[in-house]
């Protein structure tokens, strides 16, 4: 099995500031996006999770660099400096900038201001000496400039660069003496063009890549991850709204001089800058109509009226539910229109952008936003209201596989709630307590994109449009736990998604998709013919609460389907002569075995027949592994436990004979990484 680096972490422990960390976000997911996760990390993660192999790029943000050292000097540093020596790359801006050199030295002799001292990563051999320019102040623009960089073109093998742009700075640091250390690596990427404040020896820098063992670092005193669009250029004194405008006039070069640095550490960067996208409608519908009217009447205790509009005020979202007549509004009308210019972009999404004016590129907080609810109880949306979603496509087939399932699905997907853009349809319905309470088991929600996809963890999970994304709420009754115990739902969910892949249609029964435990969806690499090589193309995200007696289970599935990016997706494996995948149809196919398999696992528990079909498609039989947490202890795996579906191994001695020692594993899902056969138990 092979581990993708998809991730890029952005360091928000100790010493960051929200601000720096929010650029940095913004910044990189623009550039980045779907290529890679962007995502926070906290000092604990560093310390304590196995985040290397999963690791294209660290950024250490601005902020404080003491708080950086406090956290992580010693342990802390050791793993990154190891991270980058095997090939890693690290990205420090200002503050970070600071830390990944020998020596600091910030405001020497400025009172309680400096801060100087060596530093133990090292990437850049000399100093960093700051502030460049005086002025700085901690939480304050009034140290705030746009410095003007001279860039040295050379030192970039791609790109369209410019020859001076003018940045964001707030008291970041020069490269002491960084022409001397070319034998040793250093390459200078730009320079001040004013006279610094500060002393700078031999060809100070502005910005510098360092080589570092098969990996390197590059760090920046100025901050060209901040645009202009994220500052507020009435938020500080009289001169702050020029620094705004000035960084604004240079955008296209400071984006296009971020793209260069982010190339040189080796990432690739998205064709096309994304924009920040706006969340769109959300659809709900059935497969029967007079559902919509039914599951509206039974919301009535939590719809609140507030100047005749109806609201859900949920624990995470706001609600607002649209009237049938608000939603052909002349405006709206308007804006559904063709537009010149926007080709290819659903009149959905524009006439929302529009609407809301939420996004104008910038920082959004999604979670603020009410999330509006257009209820269809006549007829399904069409595909001029979701032309990504073809929801006469998902109800034509699901009518066809339940009817295949011979009266045993009848409920899952029947009821469905579709946004083209959406936070993530497992926050939707999971961290909404009160909404979740009212849905019925086999409400489904799905999305053509999720702007904050979770993985189980702390993980991102990348949902760009092609990837299968949906969540399905389920209500197992506690009652049931002696006899199907709710643990086993994940594995009911991974086996539903590889019989549904098979079953699809005829001929797609070898579709080489395999389960790595608990629930982990595999392909055979499809770029390595010949060689049994399995890259992830989905997982699985349970959150479950309780209430009335029951479990509230909200079951999320990630799929990567049509999309190329960021991994294989099914499409990739279909030999030649097999129609592509349709989301629709597979999100129907899908849903219908879940529903079957779950009402037989709800009857007969996780019985031997249901355990063989879990077995006959996973990836471990008699695979063996190592127990990291028991001393490098050998272990073959025997199967999952009927009780806990807990992981069984038998341990190893001589000559890999059995012990006679068993144990049983807990997936822990950040620390337990297969990928390097290790193992943990947990107590
Ligand atoms: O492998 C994992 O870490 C689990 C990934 C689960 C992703 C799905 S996509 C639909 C649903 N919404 C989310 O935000 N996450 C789940």
């Amino acid at each position: 099995m092979v581990t993708r680096k998809m991730n890029v972490l952005v360091y928000s422990g100790n010493g960051s500031t929200i601000e720096s960390v929010r650029h940095c976000l913004y910044s990189l997911r623009r550039l980045l996006a779907p290529n890679y996760a962007v995502i926070p990390v906290t000092d604990t993660v560093i310390l304590k999770e196995p985040w290397t192999s999963s690791c294209a790029l660290l950024v250490f943000p601005g902020g404080a660099d003491l708080g950086y050292c406090r956290s992580l000097n010693g342990e802390g540093n050791r793993r990154i400096e190891q991270y980058v020596r095997r090939g890693g790359a690290y990205l420090g801006f200002c503050a970070g900038a600071y830390y990944g050199s020998s020596r600091c030295e910030f405001e020497v002799g400025n009172g309680k201001l400096e801060v100087v001292g060596p530093r133990e990563l090292s990437f850049f051999p000399g100093t960093c000496r700051g502030c460049a320019f005086k002025g700085f102040v901690y939480h304050s623009e009034s140290g705030a400039k746009a410095v003007e960089l001279k860039v040295i073109k050379e030192a970039f093998k791609t790109g369209i660069l410019p020859q001076t742009f003018r940045s964001y700075y707030n008291g970041g640091g020069l490269f002491v003496d960084a022409g001397k250390y070319a034998d040793k690596g250093v390459e200078i990427l730009a320079t001040y063009a004013d006279q610094t404040d500060v002393e700078g020896g031999d060809r100070p820098a502005a910005v510098v890549y360092c080589k570092v063992g098969e990996g390197g670092a590059l760090l920046t005193g100025p901050h060209p991850e901040f645009a202009a669009v994220n500052l507020d250029p009435n938020s500080d004194g009289p001169g702050y709204p020029k620094v705004v405008k000035a960084i604004a006039e240079d955008d296209e070069s400071r984006v296009n001089f971020l793209k260069a640095c982010l190339a040189k550490l080796g990432l690739v960067i998205s064709q096309e800058t994304s924009s920040v996208p706006s969340l769109s409608r959300l659809h709900l519908s059935s497969q029967h109509h007079f559902f919509i009217s039914e599951l509206l009447a039974s919301w009535e205790s939590i719809i609140s009226k507030e100047d005749g509009e109806e609201y859900i005020r949920g624990e995470n979202d706001t609600f607002h539910l649209e009237k049938q007549s608000s939603r052909w509004s002349l405006g709206s009308l308007v804006k559904s229109l063709p537009l010149p210019g926007v080709s290819g972009e659903s009149e959905e999404h524009v006439a929302d952008q529009t609407a809301d004016a939420v996004s104008n590129d910038r920082i959004v907080d999604y979670n603020t936003i009410p999330k509006r609810i257009i209820p269809h109880e006549t007829e399904w949306p069409g595909t001029k209201e979701t032309p990504y979603f073809n929801h006469h496509s998902f109800y034509a087939n699901l009518q066809r596989y339940q009817r295949e399932g011979t009266g045993e699905a009848e409920e899952f997907g029947n009821t469905l709630l579709y946004g083209e853009v959406v936070t993530s349809t497992n926050t939707l319905l999971e961290k909404n307590a009160k909404l979740l309470a009212n849905l019925p088991t086999g409400f489904t929600c799905t999305a053509t994109t999720q702007v904050a996809g979770r993985g189980r963890g702390s993980n991102v999970w990348v949902s760009p449009a092609g990837s299968l994304v949906f969540s399905v709420c389920m209500k197992h009754s506690m009652a049931l736990n002696p006899t199907a115990p709710v643990v086993f739902i994940q594995y009911l969910a991974a086996i539903a998604i590889v019989e549904g892949i098979k079953s699809y249609d005829k001929g797609y029964k070898n579709i080489p998709v395999k389960l790595k435990w608990p629930n982990d969806i595999y392909a055979q690499d499809p770029s390595k013919p010949g060689k049994k090589e399995y890259v992830k193309v989905g997982g699985i995200l349970v959150n479950s609460s309780y209430s009335a007696g029951n479990y509230d289970l909200v079951v999320g599935i990630g799929l990567n389907t049509t999309n190329a990016a960021p991994t294989t997706s099914l499409n990739a494996l279909l030999p030649a002569g097999l129609t592509p995948f349709t989301l629709e149809k597979l999100l129907a196919r899908i849903l219908t075995k879940f529903e079957i398999i779950y009402k037989n696992f709800c009857r007969t528990g996780f019985d031997r027949k249901l355990e063989q079909t879990y077995y006959d498609n996973w990836l471990h039989t008699d695979q063996i592994v190592t127990l990291e947490a028991y001393g490098g202890a050998r272990a073959r795996i025997k199967g999952i436990t009927r009780n806990w579906g807990m992981l069984l191994a038998e341990e190893l001695g001589w000559e890999d004979r059995p012990t006679g020692k068993i144990w049983e594993l807990q997936s822990d899902s950040n620390s337990f990484d297969f990928f390097k056969g290790l193992l943990k138990k947990k107590a």
